[in-house]
């Protein structure tokens, strides 16, 4: 009898619509079939089919895809406190010190300590200002590899240059100039960034995870991987330490991540138990949150510009006449320099549009059980919103799939989180702190790129011939390298 009624209870539940569920595995064969190549894309053709909240099952873990603005507000917004928190998956838990880091942390008093010390301490518009002379710095070392290329002709590989690019502007500000380090380390956080954020058999069926993490020899690969980052990062840190011992000297402007968190370490200033290991989970964080984003973003403004070239003409005058040449050299540049360039910022709101860099935001999950619009969402649901899809819905955006950066001239909508229609960063209370760090970033590098070259298709091909095959990596970049040929403007 009181089986019975739990049954009816169950199946009282009301779920969004979706896909036909299979005994044990749920959902895991749409997956599978559609491999890992477009996760957006595959989840975009499904809600076409059940509708914009769908609900599917991976394994053990129920999970909601919401694929519209409106809903995207429910959950980001009105429900917002209920579905802040993070699923516990086995690598993340493995990789970032048990999840005390800010990405990966449940919903809680730790996590929101430590997001208020990454959002005021870390990422604040002064601080990112602080880092204009690295940033700048940076930017001459990709000058001189474009001018070379320029002067001979030859075609250069923009994806691996912009993550390099990148890669050296986040070890730069997070631990400081020591170049042995930051070699070493950038191989191994590959490697950590594969196993982050790649979709494996224990992450779906939590209570076999140690059987199974066993047998697919996973446990055992991001253990090796963990081990390696954690020495790594201990020697920077001892070496830092000796620098804070031997010198209290050191003025706000000159420190980089590692001794601010360092400093408040020392002062105790977290105001609760913050361990080395904290420290080092969200040391992680900030690398593996602030890279290949920023790089993404790059990679693909430039490859719509190639494509469009009336687009691209525009932009390129534009900045031509009000980027001057010294507001890449001098030290102390306001960040603010793009503002002027309504245009650019309109080229950069429609290339987040198109290509989100986190196109499924990273999954939130429910802290208890809910209703909306009618339907009952349990408790630990994990839920994606498909930021790609939401930037392609015909309902909302006209030509959706064409680049056209004149369609926010007059239009109030920005990307800061308050316009569902457009969330690159996300929304709410998780929502991305490295936004004006990651900005920073793409402004100054697409100024500069635009400034200084025009821009062509290797063996002159016009720009509609380029590739745009897109290849979902835990970020959306291109599915192919980006290789064009810088050119000396003749103007
Ligand atoms: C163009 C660049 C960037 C884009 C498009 C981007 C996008 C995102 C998105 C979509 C999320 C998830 C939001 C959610 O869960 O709802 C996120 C979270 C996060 N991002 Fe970024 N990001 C960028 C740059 C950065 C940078 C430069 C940093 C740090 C240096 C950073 C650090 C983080 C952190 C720590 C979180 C976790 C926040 C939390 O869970 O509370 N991001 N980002």
């Amino acid at each position: 009898m009181i089986l019975l009624i739990l049954i009816k209870k169950k199946n009282n539940k009301r779920l969004p619509p979706g896909p036909t569920k299979l005994p044990i595995i749920g959902n895991l064969h749409n997956l599978i079939f559609a491999g890992d190549d477009h996760l957006p894309r595959m989840f975009g053709e499904l809600a076409k089919k059940h509708g914009t909240f769908m609900h599917l099952k991976f394994g053990q873990i129920s999970q909601v895809v919401v694929s519209s603005s409106d809903l995207a507000k429910e959950f980001l917004k009105t429900h917002d406190i209920n579905f802040s928190s993070r699923q516990d998956i086995f690598t993340s838990r493995l990789l970032m010190y048990n999840n005390r880091d800010v990405v990966f942390a449940p919903y809680g008093e730790y996590w929101r300590q430590m997001r208020k010390i990454v959002t005021l301490e870390l990422l604040s518009a002064k601080k990112v200002k602080s880092f204009n002379r690295l940033r700048r710095e940076e930017m001459v070392k990709m000058m001189d590899i474009l001018t070379k290329a320029a002067r001979n002709g030859t075609s250069v590989n923009l994806s691996e240059m912009f993550l390099i690019l990148n890669n050296n502007i986040s070890t730069r500000s997070m631990f400081g100039d020591n170049l042995r380090h930051q070699t070493v380390f950038l191989d191994a956080m590959k490697e950590v960034v594969v196993l982050a954020t790649s979709s494996n058999f224990s992450n779906f069926f939590p209570l076999l995870e140690n059987f199974s993490g066993w047998l697919t020899g996973m446990k055992l690969k991001v253990e090796k991987t963990h081990k390696i980052i954690d020495k790594i990062l201990n020697t920077i840190i001892d070496e830092h330490l000796g620098k804070i011992n031997n010198d209290n000297s050191m003025e706000d402007g000159e420190e980089d991540f590692l001794d601010i968190l360092l400093k408040l370490q020392k002062e105790n200033q977290f105001g609760f138990e913050f361990s080395m290991n904290d420290l080092k989970a969200v040391f992680l964080d900030l690398f593996i949150g602030g890279t290949e984003t920023t790089s993404t973003t790059l990679e693909w403004i430039i490859s719509e510009l190639v494509k469009n070239p009336t687009t691209l003409k525009k932009v390129t005058s534009e900045v031509r006449q009000k980027f001057s040449i010294t507001d890449s050299k001098t030290d102390d540049y306001d960040n603010n320099f793009s503002k002027e360039m309504g245009y650019m910022q309109n080229v950069i709101k429609e290339s987040f549009r198109l290509h989100p860099p986190s196109p499924l935001l990273i999954p939130h999950e429910s802290r208890e059980k809910c209703q909306i619009k009618g339907y009952d969402i349990e408790e630990k649901t994990s839920v994606i919103v498909n930021v790609w899809a939401i930037g392609r819905d015909p309902n909302k955006w006209k030509d959706p799939e064409i680049f056209k950066p004149e369609r926010f001239i007059g239009n109030p909508i920005d990307f800061k989180g308050s316009h569902f229609d457009l969330i690159p960063f996300g929304s709410g209370r998780r929502i991305c702190p490295g936004m004006t760090f990651g900005l920073a970033n793409v402004e100054l590098s697409l100024a500069t790129l635009l400034y200084h070259f025009d821009w062509k298709i290797p063996n002159d091909l016009p720009g509609k011939d380029l590739d745009m095959a897109e290849g979902f990596r835990g970020t959306l970049g291109r599915k192919n390298p980006l290789i064009l040929v810088p050119v000396f403007p003749t103007t």
